[in-house]
């Protein structure tokens, strides 16, 4: 397989965007000055809790919404000034089912083929190939509304493929699916990235999916961008592995925390409610240290371990609070 050649031109490149919903008092700052770079022929992901504006993003750069700044180009097309151009090469697949669930699948995707303007012909040989490619065709022909929610969501993505795009946004695209169809999911739309060259853009609130499918990820946090790059390279950033002390009591956490910092090793410490993270090169070297330590300083501890870079410590690192719990305040859920 190719791999995505980083030296193209990107496929989307949005400069400094910002979007203010509301007046006075009960304005919301959804976007304040995001910029970022899609290579082509990649999965990018924008990973942020409820509310951090990748929604937001995603309809400006599929032309649903204006920013009130700032510029955007998706497939070498300006969103403000080319927006029927853009729509032309994209896809979107928004949060919410947009089949018919009275409709058969393959009717599904024929009438979105007719509704982009492609023949009937053209258009059934296309609900085909997305059929097969999607692994839908033994349900084809029955009502959608019998499907899975699965299926459905696949359903979802093919429809938003009819067109042949070059770039496809997907809007939260595994929210309520069950592990096993998320899994699923991912491996078809990577399948996809590598096969045809398209550019897949989705938002996520789930980790492990940005983790798992990601290219290039955008971390976004509060209409901010607060980190970018591949995932694999931003947990090696973080300079290695963690150790997890989990304290008794919070009055114990300020000398603990100095405690961890001045070992050797530690590159640095941070701290989510009771427990502590010391990041260290050598982590399984630094673990004996840090209990002989805190034991010396008689601070008792609930547990304490190891853990490997994990794209929460990125988050906890960038946004400066644990992903968690900064979802917890927005009333998301969460995967584990
Ligand atoms: N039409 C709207 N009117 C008013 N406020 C809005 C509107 N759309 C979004 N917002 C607000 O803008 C902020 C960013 O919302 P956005 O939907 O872009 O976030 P998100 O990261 O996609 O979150 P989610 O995962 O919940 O969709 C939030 O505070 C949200 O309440």
């Amino acid at each position: 397989m190719p791999e995505p050649d980083r030296a193209e031109n990107p496929v989307i490149r949005a400069t400094e965007l910002t979007k203010t919903y509301g007046r006075g008092a009960k304005a919301v700052s959804a976007l304040k000055g995001i910029s970022f770079e899609v290579p082509p022929g990649t999965v990018f992901a924008m990973l942020g809790p409820n509310g951090a504006g990748k929604s937001t993003t995603v309809k400006i750069l599929s032309t649903l919404s204006r920013p009130d700044s700032g510029t955007a180009e998706v497939a070498g097309s300006d969103v403000l000034r080319q927006p029927a151009a853009v729509r032309r090469d994209i896809g979107y697949v928004s949060q919410r089912p947009g089949f018919d669930p009275m409709a058969t699948g393959r009717e599904n995707l024929m009438l979105s083929a007719r509704l982009r303007g492609i023949g009937r012909r053209a258009a059934a040989r296309k609900a085909a190939e997305l059929l097969a490619a999607f692994g839908l065709e033994d349900p084809a022909d029955r009502l959608t509304k019998t499907w899975s929610g699965g299926m459905q969501r696949k359903l979802d993505v093919a429809m938003g493929l009819v067109h042949a795009p070059r770039v496809l946004f997907l809007d939260e695209p595994t929210t309520g699916l069950d592990p096993e169809a998320r899994t699923q999911l991912w491996a078809t739309v990577s399948a996809l990235t590598r096969t045809s060259g398209l550019t897949v853009v989705l938002t996520t609130h789930y980790l492990d999916e940005a983790d798992q499918m990601a290219d290039d990820l955008l971390i976004v946090d509060r209409g901010q961008v607060v980190a970018q790059g591949d995932p694999a390279a931003l947990k090696a950033d973080l300079g290695g592995d963690t150790v997890q002390v989990d304290l008794v009591s919070t009055d114990d956490a300020g000398r603990a925390g100095a405690l961890l910092e001045r070992l050797p090793g530690v590159v640095h410490v941070r701290r989510d409610g009771l427990r502590l993270r010391a990041q260290a090169r050598d982590a399984a070297g630094v673990l004996p240290d840090a209990l002989t330590a805190l034991q010396r300083a008689e601070i008792p501890l609930l547990g304490a371990g190891l853990s490997r870079a994990s794209l929460d410590d990125v988050y906890l690192r960038y946004a400066g609070r644990a992903y968690r719990a900064s979802a917890d305040v927005e009333g998301s859920e969460v995967a584990a």
